[in-house]
């Protein structure tokens, strides 16, 4: 590996045919021997330059355009990731047509499209009692949660609970499951949130990483359906789910699922997770079935919805979990579609919830016209800021010292890393990579299969692999047990995606570690808000980054603040007199 590689490359940089072989040889060699990783290299086929021109540090070389036909391409031929080689001009329009319909775009080049997905997924049932075995145990800052400050804005604000128990009404079986997930008393966020829902108000809600919202959400869902139970519509050619979840990504979707399905064991009400790379006609026979709560991603449930499988008459709460995700440019077509849909209820005939830990002004803006105008907002701590549980360090590493970096790092303690990287190739490469020096890593990416993303998932979760190396795909949402330091070998373009991020540890009053390769040339644009990150959370701020601010290299954007530490923005934009009685 040493010998492919030399010692200052930067081995995140796709370089044409060079690195193709490249890749091809780290294939051949890891299937020769007994290594602990075999990323499925998938080799670009396509025009890259269309996609990389907008990305500013990707190195465009000739040599990318003897990757575009497939067939003079000996060291291509034989891979056998690449499928469809006959019209690689088709696989381009084809492809650019996905990437900018992706709701989680990578920053990368095209790859080959998938076949189309045969993977079923094992789905766990109720009578499993080791589903309720992988949540998160509240860690040693669990009470300091009670000191988070919460405000909650609108009109006819229902009282927090303190307790489940103080909870009037509440089913018996709901009230066991909660205790199978062995939560013992509320998170601030659910202490509100629960009543409101209950209530029957639309609701927007923010709460740091790690803080509960899933089941802030789910729980008073599950008891409103308990308590007023509504026939299940059906029949062979469609189903009408009253509840719909949508997440960003499948790991999230399924993750939800798992949520729903611990606190519905022996309730009666069915749920089901659709999402994508898994195999239609599976899903599609499952969707007939019925469901009470249907979790979706937005491909796949539009795919359902256009073909009629899926109406949406019979709804009654509609959720966008991650909810700046899910209306940022990428996403918020397919959201568009499913809310306009026909057989949707009005905004006052069901009840929408929207959550995220980060919620910048713009998401709020959007947001609202899918709420009744009289929705609550509620915010547990400071709006999208990072928990002070994670001790946030900064290093200034130029790009071709980073490898080297993340090594030395890992070698003293790789154990549940989740390393985030910005390309696709990188991610696959750093796994390679680490596996070779004997630190065993796994990857997950936009282009690797379903099945592969959940095997990589599941490995790292039971610890047979030490990192995950991870595109931005792995950022939201997820919550693992055993993740004790989360690692920016890249920056993310937006400061909310390094909350998110870094949000992978340090949940639920747990301490961790996050650490960031800063490279002023390219990240000069996070200055700032990483500034106030760093304070908002009390942790220390390099001097190095003070002095990059006195440069004043991101004086142009400093607008950009405003997106942080927001507040609800009917309190700026309203005026006073509607209201007054916040
Ligand atoms: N009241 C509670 N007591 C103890 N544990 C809880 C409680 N509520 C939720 N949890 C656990 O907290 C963990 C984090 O919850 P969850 O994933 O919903 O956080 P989140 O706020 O949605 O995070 P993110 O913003 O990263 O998506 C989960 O493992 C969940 O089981």
């Amino acid at each position: 590996m040493d010998s492919l590689i030399s010692k200052n490359e930067d081995i995140s940089k796709p370089r044409g045919r060079g690195r193709g072989f490249l890749l091809k040889m780290i294939n051949e060699r890891q299937s020769s021997e007994k290594s602990v990783f075999l990323p499925p290299l998938v080799l670009p086929i396509k025009n890259m330059k269309n996609n990389v021109e907008n990305t500013s540090n990707v190195e465009i070389t000739s040599n990318f355009e003897i990757t575009r036909n497939v067939e003079n391409t000996s060291s291509v031929e034989n891979t056998s990731s690449v499928e469809n080689t006959s019209s690689v001009e088709n696989t381009v329009v084809h492809n650019q047509s996905i990437i900018n319909k992706s709701c989680f775009q990578d920053y990368d080049y095209n790859y080959e499209k998938p076949v189309r997905s045969t993977y079923i997924p094992h789905e766990p049932n109720e009578n499993d009692k080791s589903i309720y075995d992988d949540g998160i145990t509240s860690g040693i800052n669990f009470e300091k949660f009670d000191d988070i400050e919460v405000k909650v804005n609108g009109k006819n604000i229902p009282e927090a609970i303190e307790s489940f128990e103080t909870l009037k009404n509440i089913s018996e079986k709901l009230m066991e499951n909660i205790k199978m997930c062995k939560f013992v008393k509320p998170t601030p966020i659910q202490k509100y949130s629960i009543p409101i829902i209950l209530s029957g108000k639309d609701l927007m809600a923010s709460a740091q990483t790690g803080s509960g919202k899933t089941v802030a959400y789910v729980l008073p869902i599950i008891q409103k359906l308990l308590m007023d139970p509504k026939k299940l519509v059906k029949d062979s050619n469609h189903s009408e789910p009253q509840v719909v979840i949508m997440a960003p990504t499948r790991e999230l979707a399924v993750q939800i699922k798992l949520v729903v399905l611990k606190l519905t064991r022996h309730t009666g009400i069915s749920s089901f997770v659709c999402y994508g790379g898994t195999l239609v006609s599976y899903q599609k026979n499952k969707i007939l079935e019925g469901c009470h709560i249907l979790v979706a991603t937005p491909g796949r449930i539009n795919e359902f919805v256009q073909h009629g499988l899926i109406t949406f008459s019979s709804v009654r709460f509609f959720v966008l979990d991650e909810v700046d995700r899910m209306l940022d440019v990428d996403s918020k077509p397919d959201i568009d579609k499913i809310l306009n849909h026909f057989s949707m209820p009005s905004v006052m005939h069901r009840q929408t919830i929207m959550l995220s830990a980060t919620l910048p002004d713009e998401t709020q803006h959007l947001a609202k016209f899918y709420l009744n105008k009289n929705y609550l907002f509620l915010a547990a701590g400071i709006i999208s800021s990072a928990s002070q549980d994670i001790k946030q360090t900064f290093y200034m590493v130029n790009r071709l010292n980073k490898r080297k970096m993340l090594f030395n790092i890992l070698e003293k303690d790789p154990v549940g890393t989740i390393v985030f990287v910005k390309y696709k190739w990188t991610a696959d490469f750093l796994a390679t990579y680490l596996s070779e020096k004997h630190i065993p890593s796994t990857s997950i990416h936009g282009d690797r299969l379903q099945d592969q993303r959940e095997i990589a998932l599941n490995d790292f979760r039971v610890n047979k692999m030490n990192v995950l190396v991870a595109t931005t795909v792995a950022s939201r949402g997820l919550d693992i047990k055993c993740v004790n330091h989360v690692i920016n070998y890249d920056m993310p373009q937006e400061i909310e995606e390094y909350v998110q991020r870094i949000g992978r540890t340090g949940r639920l009053g747990n301490r961790g570690i996050a650490t960031s390769f800063f490279d002023p040339d390219e990240d000069y644009l996070l200055v700032d808000p990483i500034i106030k990150t760093l304070a908002s959370a009390n942790q220390e701020i390099p001097i190095w980054l003070i002095k990059l601010r006195r440069e004043a290299l991101c004086e142009e954007d400093n607008n950009d603040l405003n997106k942080f530490g927001g507040s609800d923005i009917r309190i700026t934009s309203a005026s006073v007199d509607e209201y007054e009685d916040w």
